[in-house]
Parts: structure tokens; C-alpha cells; sequence
């Protein structure tokens, strides 16, 4: 049988699975975990902990038709100033559960787009987070910058308060892919950003490509992934295109009699993957590609790795605080996430309540089937071992894959391993660890 056959079989050209940035998936949120069980949380977080800070901003200039993720368009930038007021309240209510020793070791501003903020607003956005929290223990400041804009005083105030990571918004450089995701971006505009990145001293540059995008064939892929090299990135994500016009209403102007096939997709994320392995990155987990010694591929090579939010990353602090409007914070207890609403997210804050929405408290279970996906998910493999006291538990799961997706894997009992063709499949195989299939569910195509 061929392989295309036996992916089939297995479902990878129908099958909708999560992406599992987070394990249980955010769909599986509930009202269950509200303001008083996130409050709990943080008041057992231990002192001198390693915390990192995820904030977002909610707000972009643009609004692209293919995007997900939780955003909308402001013009004229009026609520920007506001919203970084509700932040820093929001920050104030956080820090008074937390004990008095705490260290941020990681920043990431995501969006949306944080480079909408004029100077002076990241000036008192980082400044406050530092008189709150404290930035001086900072491994890593990262941002999500989209070219279109941003100019080099918000870098060069960025830059100022430690910026070392940058994840730029590329997604494709084909005009007519361009033209039907409502996102114009040229080659230039994208490397005076990265430019500008480099003059001050930011060489640790990350880059956002979509496959699966409308009009997107082999051949302006291979054009995109051209421009893409000469830019020169550390890192390269390569999300396939989810097409959820139930989460993100815009994308029904997206043109879906031009979107690739499943099997297309699939040629198109090969062609990637061995235009990308050719150019001497290393694959990381299911969507990530970095240069050998970039800190991801040191993190996959030392085992380091880790699933969050944004895709991969090396950074092991076990509590994530989310500020802004939708954000999700985890703690060893569990999810919680703000309103996403960024009206009731504002008016949560100025009445001084941690403003929570929803999350997950986590069993023992979800702890051993969230630590088994991630592995899957980061290394393709299970190693029993690693599983500690549940090792017995996660052999029993692993058998049970042995069961569904026999000749997918090896397992000598120690040691699974998902066979190199197999490897489209990951997800489909981290979706049968757990129950994240309820009835009604409908995550993003599988391939
Ligand atoms: C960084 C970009 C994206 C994030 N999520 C998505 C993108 C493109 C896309 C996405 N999000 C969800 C789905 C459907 C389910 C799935 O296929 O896994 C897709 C395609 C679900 C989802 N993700 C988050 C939440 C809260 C949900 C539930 C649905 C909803 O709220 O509408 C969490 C979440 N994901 C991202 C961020 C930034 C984020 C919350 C801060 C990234
Ligand atoms: C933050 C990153 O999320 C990715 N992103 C945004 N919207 C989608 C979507 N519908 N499907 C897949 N990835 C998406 C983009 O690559 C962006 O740069
Ligand atoms: N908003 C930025 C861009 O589109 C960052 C990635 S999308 C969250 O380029
Ligand atoms: S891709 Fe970036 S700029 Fe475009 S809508 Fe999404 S968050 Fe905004």
C-alpha cells in the first residue's frame, strides 16, 4: 500500500483534530474555573518562581480575512491608550495574589499586533509591567511584529527595554495569495523591518508561512520560500491553514473553491519541509523549523521543549500569566482565561475583579495525556521513562496506540516511536490519547 494510502486510512485527509496548543484544547474550557479559583492559583505560586508574562493586544491596523486568531481593527488607535491602562490594572490585581518574590523570566507581547502601539504607549506598558513585576530577570522579551506596521522608534522603545526575539507575520509573498487573504505585504516593506531588527542588535528573528492558502500551488510556494531564505531567518513556522469561519467570521471572504485539496496541502507542506531541511534547518515538532543553533534547536536536541500558545518553545517556567483580553494563564493547577471581549475585559478590570472567563482545572489524568501530546507533539516519540509514577498508565496508553495505529509506530516497551512517513498523523494520534472529541466540536483540518 502506498504511503498516501495508508494516511488515508488513518484519516489524515478528513480527519479535524485540535492543534493542541494547550492540552485540554480551549474548546474545552468551561465557567467551571472563574476568579476566585484563579486567584487560589496565584496565591500558590511559590517564592522566587520562574514566571513568564504573556500579554495581549487585541488590536490590528488590518484586518486579514485569513487570520484566527482574537483581533480587531481600530483606525484612528483612540482605545489603544485605554487598553494599556486596563493592563497595567490588571497587572496591579495579579500581583497582589502573588507572593512578594517573584522573577519574570520571559516576555512575549502577542496579538493582534503590538507593534500598533505608538512609543509612548510601550513605554508605559513595559515601564508599569517593571514597576509591577520587575523585568530585570528577562531571558527573553519576544514580540509579534506585522511589517506593514511598525517603523523603527517603536522598535528602537522595544529595543530599549531588552527586546531580543522577534516573530514576524509573512504567511506568503505570491501578489495573487496576497490579493485573497486581504493582506498586501511586499518583500521590501518586510525586510526594512527585519533590517531595522538587525541594526539594533535583534538577530534572533522568527518568521510566520502558511500552507493551504488560496491560489497557494507548488510553484508560488516554492517563489515565497525563495524570498523567505534570503531574509534569512533564525526560526520558521509553518502553520497549515485552518479554516474556521465558526471561529473567525472574516474568513468568509476567503475564496474556498481556490483552497488546495487535503492532498495538496500535503505536497505543499513536503515541498516546504524539503525546501527548508535542504537549506540546513532542523524540523521541530509538527510546524517549526529553526537553525541549529538557534535556542529551539538546542531545546529539541537537549529534549527541553515545550508546547504553548504560540506553537514551540524552550521555556519551561511552570506558570504562565496571561494579561488582556482573552488571554489564558497556566499554572500546575490549570487554564484560566480572560474575557475575550475587550469591552468586558475593560470593564472586569475597573471594577478590580480578575477578569475570567473560563479555563480547566487539571486531573491527574489530563496532566499525564497533556504531557504525553506534548511529546508526541514536540518529539514524535514517548519515552515511559519520562512519565515518572505514571509510567504504568502511559504504557497502557501507548499499547493502546500500538492497537489503532499499528503499523504507524514502533514500541519496544520503553521507547515509541512514530515512523518518519507517519508522521502527518501526530496530531490525529494525540487527539486518540484523550477525550477531545465531544460531540459538536469543529477543529481545523488535520493535514
Ligand atoms: C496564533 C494564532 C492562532 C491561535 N489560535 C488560532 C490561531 C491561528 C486558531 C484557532 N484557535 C482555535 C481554533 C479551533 C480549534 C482547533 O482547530 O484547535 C483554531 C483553528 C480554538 C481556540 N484557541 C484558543 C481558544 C480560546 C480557542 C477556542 C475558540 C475561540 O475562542 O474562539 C486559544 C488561543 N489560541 C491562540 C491564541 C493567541 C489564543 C488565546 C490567547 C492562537
Ligand atoms: C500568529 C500567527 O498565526 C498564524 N495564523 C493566523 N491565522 C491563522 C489561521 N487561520 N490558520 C493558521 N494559522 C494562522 C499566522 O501565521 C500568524 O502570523
Ligand atoms: N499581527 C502580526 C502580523 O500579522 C503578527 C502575526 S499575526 C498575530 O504580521
Ligand atoms: S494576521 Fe496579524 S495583522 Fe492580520 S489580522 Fe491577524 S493579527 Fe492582525
Amino acid at each position: 500500500m502506498s504511503i498516501r494510502s495508508k494516511l488515508r486510512r488513518h484519516g489524515l485527509f478528513d480527519a479535524r483534530v485540535p492543534r493542541f496548543t494547550s492540552y485540554p484544547p480551549a474548546t474545552r474550557f468551561t465557567a467551571a474555573v472563574g476568579s476566585a479559583d484563579y486567584a487560589a492559583w496565584l496565591g500558590q505560586v511559590p517564592s522566587k518562581q520562574a514566571i513568564s508574562l504573556y500579554v495581549h493586544v487585541p488590536f490590528c491596523r488590518r484586518l486579514c480575512w485569513f487570520c484566527a486568531c482574537r483581533t480587531q481593527g481600530t483606525k484612528t488607535g483612540t482605545a489603544l491608550g485605554g487598553y494599556v491602562a486596563s493592563l497595567l490594572s490588571e497587572a496591579a490585581l495579579i500581583r497582589r495574589q502573588l507572593p512578594p518574590e517573584i522573577r519574570i523570566t520571559r516576555l512575549h507581547l502577542g496579538g493582534g499586533t503590538p507593534t500598533i502601539l505608538p512609543p509612548e504607549l510601550i513605554d508605559r506598558l513595559l515601564g508599569g509591567l517593571d514597576r509591577v513585576f520587575g523585568l530585570g530577570a528577562l531571558d527573553e522579551f519576544s514580540v509579534e511584529i506585522d511589517p506593514t506596521e511598525c517603523d523603527r522608534e517603536r522598535l528602537a522603545m522595544l529595543a530599549q527595554y531588552g527586546l531580543n526575539r522577534a516573530s514576524i507575520g509573512i504567511q506568503d509573498f505570491e501578489p495573487r495569495v496576497q490579493v485573497a487573504i486581504g493582506r498586501a505585504q511586499s518583500l521590501m516593506v518586510t525586510t526594512e523591518a527585519i533590517d531595522s531588527l538587525r541594526d539594533l542588535g535583534i538577530h534572533a528573528i522568527n518568521l510566520d508561512l502558511l500552507y493551504g492558502l488560496p491560489y497557494q500551488r507548488r510553484d508560488t510556494l516554492s517563489r515565497t520560500l525563495d524570498h523567505v531564505l534570503q531574509l534569512d531567518p533564525s526560526r520558521l513556522a509553518l502553520y497549515g491553514y485552518a479554516h474556521v469561519p465558526w471561529v473567525s467570521k472574516r474568513q468568509v471572504m476567503i475564496p474556498t473553491e481556490a483552497l488546495p485539496s487535503p492532498e495538496e496541502r500535503l505536497d505543499l507542506t513536503e515541498l516546504a519541509q524539503h525546501w527548508l531541511l535542504g537549506a540546513g534547518f532542523r524540523q521541530i515538532g509538527i510546524d517549526h523549523f529553526a537553525r541549529p543553533d538557534d535556542s529551539l534547536a538546542i531545546a529539541f536536541n537537549e529534549r527541553r521543549l515545550a508546547r504553548n500558545f504560540q506553537g514551540y518553545t524552550d521555556d519551561r517556567a511552570p506558570v504562565l500569566i496571561g494579561l488582556g483580553a482573552s488571554s489564558i494563564s497556566r499554572h500546575p493547577a490549570g487554564y484560566a482565561q480572560n474575557e475575550p471581549s475587550t469591552g468586558r475585559y475593560q470593564a472586569r478590570v475597573a471594577r478590580g475583579e480578575l477578569p475570567i472567563a473560563r479555563g480547566t482545572a487539571l486531573t491527574e489524568t489530563d496532566l499525564l495525556v497533556g504531557h504525553m501530546v506534548e511529546s508526541l507533539m514536540c518529539y514524535h516519540d514517548l519515552r515511559i521513562e519520562e512519565f515518572g509514577a505514571s509510567a504504568g498508565e502511559a504504557a497502557a496508553r501507548a499499547a493502546q496506540l500500538v492497537q489503532d495505529f499499528g503499523d504507524c509506530v514502533e514500541f519496544d516497551g520503553r521507547l515509541l516511536r512514530v515512523k518518519h512517513w507517519a508522521w502527518p498523523l501526530t496530531r490525529i494520534m494525540a487527539a486518540s490519547l484523550g477525550s477531545t472529541s465531544e460531540p459538536g466540536q469543529r477543529f481545523s483540518a488535520a493535514v
